[in-house]
């Protein structure tokens, strides 16, 4: 299945990053791309200038041919999204949905037409090709289509193919995820100079620790338990600072952490579920 034309309903820090990525990975031309939003025209301006794809406030100019759809808009702006759209959507259309909890059972029965929708969770790293995204079939979505989208995403990361109450928790481990890793990153950096590092030293040395740790886990055989134990030698400096994670009851942080990402996400599809 060929792509003629990509429109993104919602232009906001998700639709650029995948924007980027694809552009990057040529799954798709700039000028092939409309991007919308609905009250914002500074920042289609700036997309516009960036990337030199195409821009509109109006929703029929970038529904109008389009083979893809990309919804990148808040939860909350779901209804009255869908309700501008519903005169522009047709059954040959792929749509692809990236809100967290909304249903494609909502937007179906919102659109009033028997949509092919496939629900995605990708995170912010598209934009460098290394997203990790998990991504669903709606009900009247064909093997073809969801071949597409998973094509479409692995051009940025990797795809987990899984059921849609799955993407909760894909939102809560993977979607959410870079926030964790960012909150570590921000806590390494502030140590580092409270020891007596400068800031451009700690930020570079925590980066690379962190794109070092990634790759290994990524490309090595071992676990990250194995890999951990690599680390820590016995009586040493990393068994004193893991020690003190578990006295903080770090572990058990992280597990509610992700675990309270998967509540509100539920929390949030309450309203679409009725
Ligand atoms: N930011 C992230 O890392 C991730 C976000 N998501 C989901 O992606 C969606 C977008 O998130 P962000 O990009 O962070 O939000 P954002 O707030 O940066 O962008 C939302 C965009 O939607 C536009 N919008 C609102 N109502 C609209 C309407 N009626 N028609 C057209 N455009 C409209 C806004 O103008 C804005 O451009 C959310 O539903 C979120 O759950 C999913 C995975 C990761
Ligand atoms: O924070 C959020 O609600 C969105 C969904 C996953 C990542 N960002």
């Amino acid at each position: 299945m060929l792509v003629e034309k990509v429109a993104f309903i919602g232009s906001g820090e998700l639709a650029e990053s995948l924007l980027k990525g694809f552009l990057d990975k040529k799954f798709i031309a700039a000028d092939q791309v409309w991007m919308n939003n609905h009250t914002n025209k500074e920042r289609l301006a700036d997309l516009e200038k960036t990337y030199h794809v195409h821009t509109t406030q109006d929703k029929a100019v970038a529904l109008k041919k389009a083979d893809l759809i990309i919804f990148a808009f808040r939860p909350a702006d779901t209804s009255a999204a869908v309700a501008e759209m519903k005169p522009f959507l047709r059954r040959d259309q792929l749509i692809i949905t990236l809100m967290v909890g909304v249903p494609t059972a909502f937007i179906q029965s919102a659109a009033g037409v028997d949509l092919p929708i496939v629900r995605a969770m990708p995170n912010t790293s598209a934009s460098i090709g290394l997203s990790a995204t998990g991504i669903a079939a709606g009900a009247c979505v064909s093997e073809a289509q969801l071949n597409l989208a998973k094509q479409l995403f692995e051009t940025v990361g990797t795809v987990s193919v899984v059921a849609e109450n799955e993407i909760d928790v894909i939102a809560g481990v993977a979607g959410s995820g870079p926030a964790y890793l960012y909150y570590l990153a921000q806590s390494m950096q502030e140590a580092g100079v409270r020891e007596g590092l400068s800031e451009a030293s700690s930020a570079l040395l925590v980066q690379q620790t962190l794109l070092g740790a990634a790759n290994l886990l990524k490309q090595s055989e071992k676990s990250a338990s194995d890999l951990l134990n690599a680390v820590a030698t016995p009586g040493g400096t990393t068994q004193a600072g893991i020690d003190t994670l578990d006295n903080h009851s770090v572990r058990e942080a992280v597990n509610a952490c992700i675990h309270q990402a998967i509540v509100r996400a539920k929390e949030m599809s309450a309203p679409f579920s009725k």
